[in-house]
């Protein structure tokens, strides 16, 4: 592998007795989507607040692009392009969809602006959010009020609201959640798409979508990685197959 983009060492976090993450020792490559699956409870959401800085740890080291983040706070990892999609966004119903995207490109840009005019800032800011709106597949409801689209245009409005912030790696925890067949179909023609541009982490347990998607996969059951690396071997892995047992992907 290039040199990671994500380097995590020795993570481990308890929760009273509880360990949640068991000396997690992962490197996601610079271009791959990697997907983090294992079952109910096994530690993925966990491990994704530990990458972003909303969980502290109780030991290990998460490098990103070359740096130890691991005692930077949560925004300040952010500003350094670790976005996370999903079960955060704010969408403000009220507004249309473009005003949202554009109001996370504005939260992101900051002062960068402020040698523009305010109508050339806004214009930029709109051609920004109308790119994500396209790229994510639903610049056709620009206009549209965020209270008006369905389940599955909001979760892709969550993800152009992340593409906004000019992530460099994209965090994405269970983007499928709650989507019918068409959605989730939809949605996995975004992300085939985004996955050349963005290096991915995903957790999701939606396998046909994982096995469409990923380069590699790591398994995660009672917070230790059972088993990593690309999806025929992950599948053929006798723990993997214990782990997943009845489940039609793995039979
Ligand atoms: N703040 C907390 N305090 C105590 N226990 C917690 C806390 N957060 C999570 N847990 C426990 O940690 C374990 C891992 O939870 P986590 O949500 O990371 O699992 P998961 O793999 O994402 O599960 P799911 O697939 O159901 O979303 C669970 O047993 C959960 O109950």
């Amino acid at each position: 592998m290039s040199s990671p983009i994500l380097s995590l060492k020795g993570l481990r976090k308890a929760f009273g007795a509880l360990v949640v993450t068991d000396d997690v020792t992962l490197d996601i490559g610079a271009n791959e989507l990697h997907a983090i699956i294992g079952p109910n409870g096994a530690g993925k959401t966990t491990l994704i607040g530990e990458i972003t800085g909303e969980l502290s740890l109780d030991a290990g080291s998460v490098t990103f692009a070359g740096e130890d983040i691991t005692r930077l706070p949560i925004h300040a990892r952010a500003l350094k392009g670790l976005t996370r999609s999903f079960q955060i966004t704010q969408v403000l119903p009220g507004f249309s969809v473009l005003d949202n995207v554009a109001t996370a490109a504005q939260a992101h840009a900051g002062s960068s602006f402020r040698f523009f005019g305010r109508v050339s800032a806004e214009r930029a800011l709109n051609d920004q959010a109308m790119a994500a709106l396209e790229q994510v597949g639903i610049g056709a409801r620009a206009g549209a009020p965020a209270a008006s689209l369905s389940h599955g245009e909001k979760r892709q409005l969550e993800l152009a609201m992340a593409l906004v912030s000019r992530p460099k790696l994209l965090l994405l925890d269970e983007p499928m959640a709650g989507m019918g067949r068409e959605e989730t179909e939809r949605m996995v023609e975004v992300l085939l798409a985004l996955k050349a541009r963005y290096p991915i982490v995903l957790v999701e347990h939606d396998m046909h979508a994982v096995f469409r998607l990923a380069d590699r996969i790591s398994v995660l059951v009672y917070g230790r990685l059972i088993a990593s690396g690309t999806p025929e071997t992950v599948r053929a892995d006798p723990a993997v197959r214990e782990a997943y047992l009845g489940e039609e992907e793995f039979a």
